[in-house]
C-alpha cells in the first residue's frame, strides 16, 4: 500500500530549506560559522542577528534535553516560555507584518475525496501561510528566519543522540508560519508526514499570539497514541494543548495524529499564530506508519487505500 495514499489530510509544506545560507545569500551564516560571527561586529543587524540566534540556542541547549523523556514516552513535549516574552514579540511583530504586507496566501491542505477517489486540494478557511525562505526574502523576517536556522542547526545533535532511529538532518527542514484568523478557523486531523517520500520527522511549534485567552480556544488536539490491545471502536485519547505565546510542543510527525480546534479572533490582535519547523530525518526507512493507528483514526480513507491497492 503506498503510504501517501493513507495520509490525509496532511498540512502542506512543499519548500524545502538549508538550515544555513550560502555565502551569496545575506541570511545569518551557515551553522558551523555562527559562533564565530557571534563576536560584536559594529553592524547594528549584526548585532541583533547574533544577539537572536544566541537565545535561541541558549533555549535548545537549556530546555530542549528535558522534553526528550516526554517524546518517548508520550510522542509529544510541551515547553513554555521557550524563548523570552520579548523575543517572542519580536518574532510576533515581524510575523504580523509579512500578513499586513501581504505576504501571506491562503493556506492549502490535502485531503482524501471520497467520490473521486483521490487526494484533493483545498483551502482552510481562515488561515494564511507562508515559509520563511531566507536568500532574498531574508530582510523581510530576519528573526523568523534566524529561529529556523537555528533550530535546524541545533536541535538535531540533541535528539539523535537520545533517539538512534531518528536521523534528523542538520541542514535541511521545511517550515510554516501560520495565522488562524478566527471565525472558527481549524485544521482537520491529520498527520504531519504525508508519505510517499516524505522525510519529515520531528515537528516543533512555536506558538506566537500574545495574551491568549480561552474564548480564543484553538487549541491544538493530540492524539495519544492508543496500546496495542485496545479496541478499534475504542474512544481515542486525546490532550488539548492551548496555543500560549512562547510555547513549543515537539511532536514526532510521522506517528502523532493532531488537528487544530476551532478558534475566534475578536481582533486582530487575537490571531492564532504558529510557526512550524519541520525536521527531517536523512534515511526514508525511519519514517513509521503504524497501520493500526491509521486504520482507527481514518477508517474510510484506509479502507479506500486499500480497495484502490488491492
Ligand atoms: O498550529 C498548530 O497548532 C498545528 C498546525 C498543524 O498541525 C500543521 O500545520 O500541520
Ligand atoms: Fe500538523
Amino acid at each position: 500500500i503506498q503510504p501517501s495514499l493513507r495520509r490525509s489530510p496532511s498540512s502542506s509544506s512543499s519548500l524545502i530549506m538549508r538550515g544555513g545560507f550560502t555565502k551569496k545569500q545575506s541570511g545569518p551564516a551557515r551553522p558551523q560559522k555562527a559562533k564565530k560571527r557571534l563576536t560584536p561586529t559594529s553592524s547594528p543587524d549584526a548585532l541583533l542577528r547574533d544577539r537572536h540566534m544566541a537565545a535561541v540556542r541558549d533555549a535548545i541547549s537549556s530546555q530542549v534535553p528535558g522534553l526528550l523523556d516526554s517524546l518517548d514516552s508520550r510522542g509529544f513535549a510541551v515547553c513554555d516560555n521557550f524563548l523570552p516574552p520579548d523575543t517572542v514579540l519580536e518574532m510576533l511583530k515581524e510575523a504580523d507584518s509579512l500578513r499586513t504586507r501581504q505576504k501571506m496566501v491562503a493556506s492549502q491542505s490535502s485531503r482524501w475525496n471520497e467520490t473521486l477517489g483521490k487526494v484533493e486540494r483545498y483551502e482552510k478557511r481562515n488561515v494564511l501561510s507562508t515559509n520563511i525562505v531566507g536568500g532574498e526574502s531574508y530582510f523581510d523576517a530576519p528573526r523568523l528566519t534566524e529561529y529556523c536556522v537555528t533550530l535546524v542547526s541545533s536541535i538535531p545533535a540533541l535528539v539523535n543522540a537520545r533517539f538512534p532511529d531518528v536521523s534528523l538532518c542538520e541542514r535541511l527542514h521545511t517550515n510554516k508560519l501560520a495565522v488562524c484568523l478566527g471565525d472558527g478557523s481549524y485544521y482537520d486531523k491529520h498527520y504531519d508526514n504525508s508519505g510517499g517520500g516524505d522525510l519529515r520527522k520531528l515537528t516543533a511549534i512555536l506558538y506566537l499570539q500574545d495574551n491568549w485567552t480561552p474564548a480564543r480556544a484553538g487549541h491544538l488536539r493530540m492524539f495519544l497514541p492508543s496500546s496495542t490491545n485496545a479496541s478499534v471502536d475504542a474512544e481515542l485519547p486525546y490532550v488539548d494543548i492551548e496555543p500560549l505565546g512562547g510555547r513549543l510542543v515537539l511532536f514526532w510527525s510521522d506517528i502523532m495524529v493532531h488537528s487544530v480546534c476551532e478558534s475566534f479572533a475578536f481582533s486582530e490582535a487575537d490571531h492564532r499564530w504558529a510557526l512550524t519547523v519541520w525536521l527531517h530525518t536523512t534515511d526514508a526507512s525511519l519514517i513509521k506508519f503504524d497501520d493500526r493507528m491509521e486504520a482507527r483514526h481514518f477508517p474510510d480513507l484506509g479502507a479506500s487505500a486499500l480497495g484502490l491497492e488491492g
